[in-house]
């Protein structure tokens, strides 16, 4: 089990192991970014009528057909619709109805013409006025049509997709308030270590502050995943397999930082191995390259290194893919693009290795990317101010300024193609 497998390997393996959450149903505004965890119909048709997409007049486009602006088409207009209201008379030969968007097209009428076209013969352009037209309309101009972007019973959010900001209005529209989609994972978050203080302590001699919990609470957070941080877990292996049984049997996923290497207080691997099976110790990535991850009573459990930038990556590349899984996702790349190293980049490990890097764009609009000056894995800051990882992929070959590497961008969803 100290075999060291390929990121793609990680992930697959990882994936392979978890799947979606019992689906729960929750009102739409909850809805924004979760996936439909089954079809979504309309209940009516939508647009439910024909109506105007203008305010102007209602008219039948046949009596404008000669209308120029020599010989203009008189019409007298004999009511007005506002929306909200129905026009059930009779538009006869040589009548038009005075009509406000939204408001349903009458039924004797098969178009619209805007205000802005229209000039006044008599009156005011309200019933009982005359008003001119200088050009023939289409038929079915200005008529936003009945059943235009739904069927009632169609189908209008499909099982798998995931809902955004303008599809809780679409399927308010559609008349569905609540919508069942995969349950969140609870997701405990465990930092091991005996060096480890809470943030709000001022750290004594050898001692250090906790940050991994809170970053990787906010990731998990970040991954649609309800967090909750645990007691930081002393290096001891009775310690922490207590800290894990009890975590395994009330959590979704359990995540943990530290004590994932080969030291001589480094447990999470004898504690999966111990409780339940071990899966994977070591992937080929740097930083990262300490990955456990295993099933205990069925629950994946995932130990993180403790350095925070391998606790991080670790997290971004493999833990991610896995809670999405788990809420019904099935894209699980983060959106990668090409850019132009602005700096030589030396390759002195064979790992694949993600530079914490800002990307820009240079005057002719093209991607550079600079990685971070620290590139040490103990470091939260340099990933703070990046917005993506350059990637070196696995051998010895370093690259110069100028050359071509693939970013993977940071905080930007996997749904998004680029
Ligand atoms: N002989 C070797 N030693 C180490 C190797 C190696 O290959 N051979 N790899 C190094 C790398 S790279 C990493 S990453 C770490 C991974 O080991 P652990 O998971 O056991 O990490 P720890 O020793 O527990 O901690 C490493 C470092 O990170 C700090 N840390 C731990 N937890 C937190 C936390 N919650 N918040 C903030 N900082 C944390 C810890 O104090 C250490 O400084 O192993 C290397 N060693
Ligand atoms: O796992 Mo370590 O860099 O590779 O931080």
């Amino acid at each position: 089990m100290s075999e060291m497998i390929s990121l793609e390997e990680a992930r697959a393996l990882v994936l392979s192991h978890v799947r979606p959450l019992p689906v729960e149903t929750v009102p739409v505004l909850e809805a924004v970014g979760r996936v439909a965890a089954a079809d979504l119909a309309s209940d009516i048709d939508i647009a439910p009528f024909a109506h105007s997409a203008m305010d102007g007049f209602a008219v039948r486009a046949s009596e404008l057909a000669e209308a120029s602006p020599e010989s203009p088409v008189e019409l007298d207009v004999i009511a007005e619709v506002a929306a909200g209201d129905v026009f059930e008379g009779v538009i006869g030969a040589g009548q038009c109805v005075r009509i406000m968007t939204g408001a349903p097209l009458p039924a004797d009428a098969d178009a619209v013409v805007k205000y802005e076209v229209v000039n006044a013969v008599s009156g005011d352009g309200k019933p009982g006025s005359r008003v001119a037209f200088r050009a023939p309309a289409d038929a079915r101009a200005n008529v936003r049509e009945a059943g235009e972007e739904a069927r009632a019973g169609e189908v209008v959010v499909g099982r798998g997709e995931v809902v955004g900001t303008a599809g809780v209005g679409f399927l308010a529209s559609c008349g569905i308030t609540e919508m069942p989609t995969y349950r969140r994972p609870r997701v405990a978050v465990i930092a091991i270590g005996s060096e480890l203080v809470a943030p709000t302590e001022v750290p004594a001699p050898g001692k250090i502050r906790n940050s991994n919990s809170y970053a990787l609470a906010a990731c998990a957070q970040a991954a649609g995943a309800v967090p909750v941080v645990l007691p930081i877990v002393e290096d001891t292996h009775e310690a922490l397999a207590a800290a894990v049984r009890d975590a395994a049997a009330s959590y979704d996923f359990v995540v943990t930082s530290g004590g994932a290497s080969n030291g001589d207080f480094d447990f999470i691997k004898p504690v999966v191995e111990e409780l339940g099976q071990l899966l994977m110790t070591t992937v080929n990535m740097r930083p990262g390259k300490a990955q456990t991850f295993g099933l205990v009573d069925g629950t994946p459990v995932f130990g993180l290194p403790g350095n925070p930038a391998a606790a991080y990556v670790g997290f971004e590349m493999i833990v991610r893919p896995a809670l999405r899984k788990m809420q019904g996702f099935s894209r699980f790349e983060r959106p990668v693009v090409k850019a132009r190293l602005s700096t030589d980049a030396k390759k002195r490990d064979p790992r694949r290795i993600f530079l914490r890097s800002t990307l820009s764009k240079d005057e002719a609009g093209d991607y550079v990317v600079t990685p971070a000056k620290n590139q040490s894995s103990g470091l939260f800051g340099p990933i703070q101010r990046s917005n993506c990882m350059a990637i070196l992929p696995e051998g010895l070959e370093s690259r110069t300024a100028g050359s071509v590497v693939e970013c993977v961008l940071l905080d930007v969803s996997e749904e998004i193609v680029l």
